[in-house]
């Protein structure tokens, strides 16, 4: 049957990545026999600038009628000065809460081939194979009061304890199925928010004896991801932690551009996007890594479509064009093949075709 996939392109890279994975999708469903339908909608930027706000009713209808969510990524310069709901960043906050998309996983693993760049020791970053898990719809991004003016300024931290629960059993049910390891991440000496997250986790954890446990202040947890990252199994924490957290442990990898993600409802459905931004110093030179895009398109065939052989053909192809010492111009200290991102989109459309069984 044919899948359909709402496409939000945003701004900056956004568009760039997003036809890379569109492009790899379509390989994929050659190969495999599927159909997928593509329809556009404005977000971010692009959605003020033609529909006066970051998040169009249109958009979301779109969005309602489509089985998953591929998004690229929001803001720039020229909105930066915008007041606070006209501002691109707002659209994604309203599309994640609307959807409630209340569980971003973030996996963050080491390839072999690009080890050399990270800025860790090669031992260090070896074997890193992790899955950060972030609240996305609650904590400071959502919380009321928040505004300011010249004197003074006031974001609020909340956090309910369903919020929570929800979150924090998304981890642990995923640590069954991995290495049976949950770190959770909190500010428990400071923050009222984290001593009621840290009770709910050991109410969680009861109910898992099988899965070991710890948790661990979002200050040391910043430097034992550096130190140490092959410690780490499931990362569970609070949105804005998470938010940090990701973007450092993308460092491990060699590259922002190389992490996906999955913003998953209760149900399954799901919202599919790199974890970078939309990169405004490098958009429209067409040197931006697709990857991360890429690989969320996987996790999307995975979680939504439960297309696990494509799910990871998408990855093996990635993984053997790595290999092979192709990558792209931020990786320029190893480059042996830097290519464009339409040049890599390519390089891993023809490993998926590569694969494809001819039929007589
Ligand atoms: N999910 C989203 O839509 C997000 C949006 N933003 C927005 O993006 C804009 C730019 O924010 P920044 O702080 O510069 O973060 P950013 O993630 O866009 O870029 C940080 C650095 O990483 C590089 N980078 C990012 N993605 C890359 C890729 N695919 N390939 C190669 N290099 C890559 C950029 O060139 C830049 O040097 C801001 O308006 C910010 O609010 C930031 C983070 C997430
Ligand atoms: C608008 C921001 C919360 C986006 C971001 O940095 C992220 O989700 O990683
Ligand atoms: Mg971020």
């Amino acid at each position: 049957m044919k899948k359909r996939v709402a496409v939000l392109q945003g701004d900056g890279i956004g568009k760039e990545v997003t036809d890379a994975s569109i492009a790899v999708l379509e390989a994929i469903g050659r190969r495999f026999q599927h159909e997928f339908e593509w329809k556009y909608g404005l977000l971010g930027g692009v959605a003020i600038d033609k529909a006066g706000k970051p998040l169009p009713e249109e958009t979301i209808a779109i969005c309602e009628e489509s089985d998953a969510i591929l998004l690229g990524a929001v803001g720039g310069p020229a909105w930066d000065n915008n007041p606070s709901h006209l501002r691109p960043e707002r659209g994604l906050l309203q599309i994640r809460k609307h959807f409630e998309l209340s569980v971003n996983l973030r996996p963050v693993q080491a390839f072999k081939s690009l080890l050399a760049v990270s800025p860790l020791k090669e031992d260090v970053a070896a074997g890193v194979d992790m899955m950060i898990v972030r609240e996305l719809t609650g904590g400071l991004y959502f919380g009321e009061p928040s505004h300011h003016d010249n004197d003074k300024a006031v974001d609020t931290l909340l956090y309910s304890r369903e919020e929570i629960e929800r979150v924090v059993t998304h981890a642990f049910e995923l640590a069954k199925i991995r290495r049976n390891k949950v770190t959770s991440v909190d500010k428990a000496n400071v923050l009222e928010s984290s001593k009621l997250w840290r009770k709910i986790v050991e109410e969680i954890a009861e109910k898992y004896p099988d899965v070991e446990y710890e948790h661990m202040l979002v200050d040391a947890a910043a430097m034992k991801l550096i130190t140490y990252p092959s410690s780490f199994d499931v990362i569970v924490t609070e949105n804005m932690f998470g938010d940090i957290l990701s973007d450092e442990a993308s460092v491990i990898t060699g590259s922002l551009g190389m992490l996906p993600s999955a913003s998953l409802r209760v149900d399954g459905f799901g919202l599919y996007e790199p974890i970078h931004g939309s990169a405004p110093d490098i958009a429209g030179k067409n040197i931006a890594n697709p990857i991360g895009t890429i690989l969320s398109s996987a996790m999307m065939l995975r979680s939504s479509f439960g297309m696990l052989e494509e799910a990871n053909a998408i990855e093996e192809a990635v993984k053997n064009v790595l290999d092979a010492g192709y990558c792209t111009s931020e990786f320029k200290e190893i480059g042996r093949n830097i290519l464009s991102t339409t040049e890599m989109t390519e390089k891993i459309i023809s490993e998926i075709e590569s694969k494809t069984v001819k039929t007589m």
